[in-house]
């Protein structure tokens, strides 16, 4: 039951951020009217009224003979959350509908209530098309995950740039050079193309499959703020390889002053809400390099929405940033998040760099500044 409320408030995030109706969602999907009232529960009992009310309206819309719950239920429920809402005109126009389904199911046969049902509900879905705008506050995060705004879009991002790095003529990429793409200034954040090969993300993956196992913040709690699969690996030869190219890459130490190799799957409605990476250990994690093990259709974009930055999953890519300044002080614009997938299914690896270890490749400074 938990796992299926998981999946419900999934989808109403889903619904939340990209604005969509339950039918959207239903072309990547399919739920039963039951599914979709418990949905519509979940939603209620979130106290997202204008979600829930879409929901029941779904379940309505595809009760079959063979369905627990009931039309009278249903329509009971859209009275409450209309109410809710704050639409008293539609609350009103539902509990007409109620009184009508009791002469209703008095008298089956009733045509003309049939059709004055339908077209009540048919009108009731074209009048109210701006269901979202009624107490639906967006934030940066959202925009940004819907792809409104991205500042790179901007002639700030004309200055960034992109070449082929040796890793500061680390031997083991001179014949190889990675490209490297500025996509960010401050912080710092670079995409690595090309990085990790097919064959090696299948090998990753499939490595992983079986340990796969719910994602937790902070200190093992599940919650809703990271709704993934997920499992840090060992270190076997095709993960140490991996290990090996991130350091050869940022010119950090990855061995003993990393975590491992953290391997992380969304599904449908899967993302990690805005966080740092920063754990307030006294080995703070100074930088994080985040590998891109698939494409997604929509969504599942990381944004960083302090800055107003958007960045698309590419297979074979990765992206890197320091989560600390110099000083040592946590980068505040570096709070990031995994939107939600919506079409697709997105597979990243994390390396988490500490701190300890870094003092030759990444010298800290005294200054308040860097
Ligand atoms: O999946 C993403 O895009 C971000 C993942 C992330 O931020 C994390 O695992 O800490
Ligand atoms: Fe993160």
């Amino acid at each position: 039951m938990e796992d299926l409320d998981g999946a419900a408030s999934g989808l109403i995030r889903l619904q939340e951020i990209y604005k969509l109706y339950p039918e959207d969602i239903m072309k990547e999907m399919s739920l039963s009217a039951d599914e979709a009232y418990h949905v519509g529960l979940v939603a209620y009992n979130e106290d997202k009224f204008q979600h829930a009310f879409l929901w029941f309206l779904y379940s309505l819309d595809t009760l079959t003979e063979y369905s627990a719950i009931t039309e009278e239920e249903l329509i009971q429920s859209l009275i409450f959350s209309a109410y809710h809402f704050g639409s008293l005109p539609v609350a009103i126009h539902f509990n007409k509908l109620h009184l009508n389904l009791e002469t209703f199911a008095s008298d089956p046969t009733n045509d003309e209530v049939r059709d004055q049902l339908n077209r009540l509900l048919h009108s009731q879905r074209t009048s109210n098309p701006d269901i979202f705008t009624l107490n639906t506050e967006s934030s940066n995060y959202e925009a940004l995950c819907r792809g409104e705004v991205d500042e790179r879009t901007s002639k700030r991002q004309r200055a960034l740039s992109c070449r082929y790095s040796t890793g500061g003529g680390n031997p083991r990429l001179m014949y190889a050079p990675v490209k490297e793409e500025v996509e960010w200034d401050e912080p710092r954040i670079i995409r690595y193309h090309d990085i990790i090969s097919d064959r090696e993300i299948e090998i990753l993956k499939n490595i992983s499959r079986p340990l796969l196992s719910r994602s937790q913040t902070g200190r093992g709690t599940v919650s809703n703020i990271r709704v993934s699969q997920s499992v840090f690996l060992n270190e076997d030869e095709n993960v140490a390889r991996i290990s090996q190219r991130i350091a050869d890459i940022t010119g950090l130490r990855t061995n003993t002053s990393a975590e491992r190799l953290h391997v992380q799957n969304y599904g449908i409605g899967g993302r990690y809400e805005p966080h740092y990476d920063s754990v307030n250990d006294e080995n703070e994690r100074i930088a994080t390099f985040l590998i891109y093990m698939s494409d997604v259709e929509t969504g599942g974009a990381t944004v960083f929405p302090k800055v107003g930055v958007a960045l698309k999953p590419k297979k074979g890519s990765a992206v890197f940033w320091y989560n600390l300044h110099k000083n040592g002080n946590v980068d505040l614009n570096t709070e990031h998040a995994g939107c939600p997938v919506f079409r697709g299914n997105k597979w990243v690896a994390n390396k988490w760099i500490c701190e300890f270890g870094q003092e030759f490749s990444r010298p800290c400074s005294l200054s308040y500044w860097e």
